[in-house]
């Protein structure tokens, strides 16, 4: 396995961008050329085109640090997430912001735009209901309508056929599904009444107000669609379609972001990082970067800019199957995961990730807008944050970063001069309490109460048997000798469409050796802090929740050390997050606690990001 891994790490043919009529032809030679040794080159397709021959051994090894940076010229990772490129004035935007750095020579990195990825997950069902024989008509409507807008242009605007208006009520008077009906067939190509506007749509306006050629991405369209007609036809969409259906977002914001630099006279190249040496597990919609992928990666991006310098502007988020040679996805919000992947590689000064916050922030704005930034965090800290449900960064995205030692900086593509939040290994805690609280919702909890069939490790190693075997991954645990509380995250569960069924077996199995109370609609509270003053924490914590008369169901401390998690019922769990977050950060508590230092003649503890401490 080890050998056809560094096998596949070089054996990568790929153009720099690849045509979108080369697209058919390319699926055509599918796996033609099936692996002797394993070892498969992907291109775009559903199934991907894999390579035969030995190729030569990895000659690239991963940089270090500034090594390939001078040899390639390349400084920092740039990434935008899809609300820094939502638009044709977000991506004019981005362009001046990678052009207002001309020291930089930034790897950028980019995701779908806006809501592209949730977009087109929506759009099976829906073409699905339109190919069902009662909706036959419309579908055939709605085929030709999509036709229509990809190919047609008429004084800068997309026109949607006639007579669609018309369809739409017809179809209101008979549908069982008329909320989704309402959402395909709008009265406007770009907005509807859910809010949502259907991919392309967005995309052809963005083509088109950045002077572009629709020529970039019809090839792609008419691939969508081909595709969306397969999945009606079949019924059915495995995990390793949709990982492919969802990757035409980034192949295509890619595209059009590189041919707008172009056409402003910066020279930059695109990559499908498929093709630049991403290499995954085949865990579809989840996949883990194998080592490979470094070597390969910094292979490519540095002979391709000695031959002919450009700006290389990847799509975040993708990867290929190691054995299957398809195309993975890294996990949503796995862009960022491919930015520290890419700096690791090439060993570069700085990540920079581009939100449309003023970096990690104290809790979610979404739940508390008082939440303000955090100016400094630790790997370990910020991996906590995102493993623990802050959507901010991906919970992987942290471990290149680390490993490679490259800090990350979180900034505000929309306020590009606030200062943002930068990640490094260390950080002075000296200062430091809690950094930032995290929810998590919707969560189930399971205790598990011991009926004493086994000793102590055998309880414990029966319990967690279970989960293994059942492919459940556990979020917090506490113990005591005779019982266990755990958390489930529902992602896990939902993500193989089994929830209550699996639950029921768990619990079945269970029962068996112990009593388990299955509790569900129940909330993580994450404080994320430094270690050394847990205790102040918890006083604190404990003495707002009692304030506000929440009960605590389960308390976790994880060995980072960085993180106490609390649970507590869902109904209650805003509301939790928003006093804790005006005890901690708004009424001067952190001054309080200085001074009171102070009096005590108490030296703080300088603490490293993994909790080990420096001094006393
Ligand atoms: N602690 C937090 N700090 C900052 N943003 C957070 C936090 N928790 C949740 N968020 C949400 O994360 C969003 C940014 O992440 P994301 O949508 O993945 O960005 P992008 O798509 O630009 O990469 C913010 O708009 C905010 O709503
Ligand atoms: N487009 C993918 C990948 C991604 O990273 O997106 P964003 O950077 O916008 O979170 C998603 O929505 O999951």
């Amino acid at each position: 396995m080890v050998a056809a891994l560094r096998l596949a790490a070089v054996a990568w043919d790929s153009p720099t961008a690849v045509s979108a009529s080369r697209l058919g032809r390319e699926r055509a030679s599918l796996c033609a050329a099936a692996r002797p040794g394993g070892q498969c080159c992907a291109r775009r397709g559903l199934v991907l085109r894999c390579q035969s021959g030995g190729g030569a051994a990895a000659t690239a090894a991963t940089l270090k640090k500034g090594e390939a940076a001078d040899a390639a010229g390349f400084t920092v990772v740039m990434k935008f997430g899809g609300s820094s490129v939502s638009s044709a004035a977000r991506m004019r935007e981005m362009a001046d912001l990678i052009l207002s750095f001309p020291e930089e020579r930034p790897v950028v990195v980019l995701s779908a735009m806006g809501k592209t990825t949730n977009n087109l997950l929506l759009v099976p069902p829906l073409f699905s209901i339109f190919r069902s024989p009662k909706f036959d008509f419309f579908g055939r409507a709605e085929c030709a309508w999509l036709r229509d807008c990809a190919g047609r242009r008429e004084g800068g605007e997309l026109r949607r056929p006639q007579g669609v208006g018309n369809q739409r009520a017809r179809c209101h008077q008979g549908a069982p599904s008329q909320v989704r009906i309402d959402f395909v067939i709008l009265p406007s190509p770009v907005a509807c009444k859910s809010g949502l506007s259907v991919p392309w749509f967005a995309l052809l306006r963005t083509i088109d107000e950045l002077g572009l050629d629709s020529s970039i991405v019809s090839g792609f369209l008419d691939e969508l669609e081909q595709l969306l007609k397969g999945v009606a036809m079949m019924k059915e969409l495995t995990l390793r379609t949709r990982d492919y259906l969802v990757s035409f977002g980034e192949c295509m914001s890619t595209r059009i972001f590189a041919a707008y630099l172009n056409k402003l006279g910066k020279k930059a190249r695109q990559y499908d990082a498929f093709d630049l040496g991403f290499i995954t597990t085949d865990d579809f919609t989840n996949a883990d970067i194998l080592e490979a992928t470094y070597p390969a990666v910094a292979k490519r991006l540095h002979g391709d800019w000695i031959d002919d310098p450009a700006i290389p502007v990847v799509t975040g988020f993708l990867g290929k199957g190691w054995k299957s040679c398809a195309v993975t996805t890294l996990g949503r919000g796995g862009s960022d995961l491919t930015a520290t992947t890419i700096g690791k590689a090439l060993g570069l000064r700085e990540i920079q990730v581009w939100k449309d916050v003023d970096g990690v922030l104290t809790c979610d704005p979404n739940i508390y807008a008082n939440a303000v930034p955090v100016p400094y965090l630790t790997f370990d800290e910020a991996a906590e944050l995102a493993y623990f449900g802050a959507q901010v960064l991906h919970p992987q995205s942290m471990r290149p970063a680390r490993e490679g030692g490259i800090p990350v900086r979180v900034k505000n593509s929309y306020n590009r001069h606030a200062p943002g939040t930068v990640i490094t290994k260390t950080r002075d805690m000296r200062k430091s309490i809690l950094t930032s609280i995290v929810l998590k919702s919707n969560i189930t909890m399971l205790d598990i109460v011991s009926t004493r069939m086994l000793g102590q490790y055998g309880f414990l190693a029966k319990v967690f048997s279970i989960f293994e075997d059942l492919g459940i991954s556990v979020d917090s645990v506490a113990t005591s000798e005779v019982s266990i509380s755990l958390t489930l995250d529902p992602s896990k569960l939902w993500s193989r469409e089994l929830i209550q069924q699996e639950l029921d077996n768990v619990v079945e199995e269970l029962e068996k050796i112990a009593v388990v109370h299955l509790l569900q609609h129940r909330s993580i509270i994450s404080l994320i802090g430094n270690v050394q003053r847990s205790s102040l924490i918890l006083e604190k914590a404990f003495n707002v929740l009692r304030r506000n008369g929440v009960n605590v169901q389960m308390i976790s401390q994880g060995a980072s050390k960085v993180n106490i998690s609390l649970v507590v019922n869902d109904s209650e769990a805003k509301q939790c997050v928003q006093a804790l977050h005006s005890a901690f950060f708004e009424n001067g508590f952190l001054s309080e606690v200085e001074e009171a230092d102070l009096a005590q003649n108490r030296v703080p503890v300088l603490v490293s990001s993994n909790g080990a401490i420096n001094g006393n």
